[in-house]
Order: structure tokens, then sequence, then C-alpha cells
């Protein structure tokens, strides 16, 4: 089966401007991909460009199989799309936005626009001038999903929302992904994205510095464990365990430590040694994320 999303060499000039340079992304059917990078990096390009609102200028992107510029009216059929900035008629219903975009797609399934409006305490009866942003947003939502489509693309989706809403927003993207459908998202907001997304893939300056798994990122990322021993504290065997960056200890019991990767090796070492607590702080995907953000090329 055709990757959900693939773009080959895509690249887009504002005038002078390189926004995007030879983009290659692959995104496999059945996930949620989280699309980052600092403001100005190329997103919402990508993003328009891959719903088939602006051509690229060179290089090309497949979006569930079908070509956006030639197959531009398949691929918005097919899509589930939330701009950055959600805008609707202003005099018109949320129902009654929601009724003419059905229409324009052949109809939807309306108990799925009252189970989402539900779900998001959305009120449909009030007029979209009226709503406040994050609300607005929230109508946004339901056009994006209310025709359960294979994919979703979303630009900065939770911008706006409360952290409740925030919470029930993810837990719809994890159900979207339990049903075999992709959800492609971009944010700047890198907790979100790790607690839900497969895979990022990072943006910086229009092009692409690096493509991971959370998994793996989060292999990569620096664990703090602080090791308490009623015993003095076996220092000099720590420091030496795979992975350890750095260690602290005030000549008291207890070590604070940093490591790279597996803890294994130094637990192992610990084990021995009269422990009496261990306390381990969750491994610090930001940091490696503005790394990426600012330093590397
Ligand atoms: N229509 C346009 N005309 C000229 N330049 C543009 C246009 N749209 C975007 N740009 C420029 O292209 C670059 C990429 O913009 P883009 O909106 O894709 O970034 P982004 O990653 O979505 O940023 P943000 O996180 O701030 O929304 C920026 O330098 C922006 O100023």
């Amino acid at each position: 089966m055709d990757a959900a999303i693939r773009t080959e060499g895509l690249s887009k000039n504002y005038r002078s401007h390189r926004a995007l340079r030879e983009l290659n992304l692959e995104v496999p059917r059945g996930v949620v991909f989280g699309y980052l990078g600092p403001n100005g990096a190329g997103k919402t390009t990508t993003i328009r460009i891959l719903a088939g609102l602006i051509s690229p200028t060179t290089g090309s992107a497949t979006v569930l199989g079908n070509d956006v510029v030639d197959r531009c009216e398949d691929v918005q059929r097919h899509l589930g799309y939330l701009p950055g900035e959600f805008v609707g008629y202003p005099d018109l219903t949320g129902a009654q936005y929601l009724r003419y975009l059905a229409n324009l797609r052949g109809g939807v399934d309306w108990s799925e626009v009252d189970r989402l409006a539900k779900r998001f305490e959305l009120d449909l009866g009030k007029r979209f001038k009226t709503l406040s942003h994050g609300n607005k947003q929230k109508l946004g939502i339901v056009q994006a999903f209310m025709h359960r489509p294979e994919l979703l693309i979303l630009d900065e989706p939770t911008s706006g929302l409360d952290p409740i809403m925030q919470r029930e927003f993810l837990a719809l993207l994890r159900e979207t992904r339990a049903d075999g459908r992709t959800v492609f998202l971009s944010s700047h907001i890198l907790s979100d994205v790790e607690a839900v997304a497969d895979t990022v893939a990072i943006l910086r300056s229009g092009e692409l510095v690096i493509t991971q798994s959370v998994e793996a990122l989060r292999q990569q990322a620096l664990r703090r464990l602080e090791l308490t021993f009623s015993d003095p504290p076996p220092v000099d065997q720590l420091k030496r365990a795979a992975g350890v960056q750095e260690i602290n200890w005030d000549g008291g019991g207890t070590v604070q430590v940093e490591v790279a990767g597996s803890t294994a090796e130094l637990l192992r070492i610990a084990a021995p040694h009269q422990i009496i607590n261990v306390v381990s702080h969750e491994a610090d995907l930001e940091a490696i994320f503005l790394d990426y953000y600012t330093a590397r090329s």
C-alpha cells in the first residue's frame, strides 16, 4: 500500500525566499506523525502544499497515493484538514457551516458531528463570529474529523484549547490511530507531540533536520536518577557504568546521576551496595528538541 504521505525533493520559494528545500518525507499509514520546527521553519508551507492549496516550486508530493498537483480534488476529498487559522463564515452558526462543508464532501453521518461537538463541549447553535478563539478551533477540529477521513493533516491543532480539551484531543488522535488511520500534525508544543506521536520530523529553515521515532529519541535522551545508599555510595564504580554522563555527590548517602540511554548497567552496579531508594526523572526530550531547533545543521 502507498505511504499516507510521500514527498520527493519538495521545494517552495516565495519570490527569492526559499521557504522549503528539497524535502523528502515518508509518512507510513496508521501512525501519528509529529512535524516540529521553530517559527518560520516551513511547516505551514509544507501542509498547504500537501492539502493542495499551493503548488510546490519543484519536487513532488503524493497524499494517499494521489499527486497533490495533478489530483488535487482526490486529495482534498479524502483528507481531513485543519488550517493554522481556521476561518468560518461569520454569520453562519457552527451547525450551518458544518452542513455546508458536509454537502461539499457529499454528506457525512451527522451523528459523528454531534458526538464530536459533545465531546469538545461545543455549542453548534452559535454564530461563528461570536465564538471564542478556542471554540473556533474546536469547530475546525470537528470539520476535520467529521467525515472520518483516512488521513488528517492538522496545523497547530491544539492552539487555543484549554488543558482538558487538549487532553481530549490527544485521546482522539490515539483513537484515530487505533482505527488504522493516519495523523500528520504540526506543533510547537513538544510535550503534546511527544505524548502522542510515533515519529517526529524536525524542520529548521526549510530543511529537514531529522526524522526519528519518539522511542529512539527517548533512548538518546538524558535521564536523571537519584540513588540513595545506606553505605557509602560506590561512586567510582558508578562513574564507569555504560551511559553515565555526569555524577554529583556531596559526600552523603545520595548520588545524582545523568545517564544517556539504558540505566540497566548503572542499576546492576548499584544493586549490591545497600541501595535504599531510587528516584528516576523522566527522560528530557525537550533538551534534544531544542538542540535540533537551534544548534545542528
Ligand atoms: N505567502 C508568503 N509569501 C512570502 N513568504 C512567505 C509566505 N508564506 C510563508 N512565507 C515565509 O516562508 C517561511 C516559512 O513559513 P511557514 O509559515 O511555512 O513556517 P511555519 O513553520 O509554519 O511557521 P510558524 O510556526 O511560525 O507558523 C517564513 O520565512 C515565512 O515568512
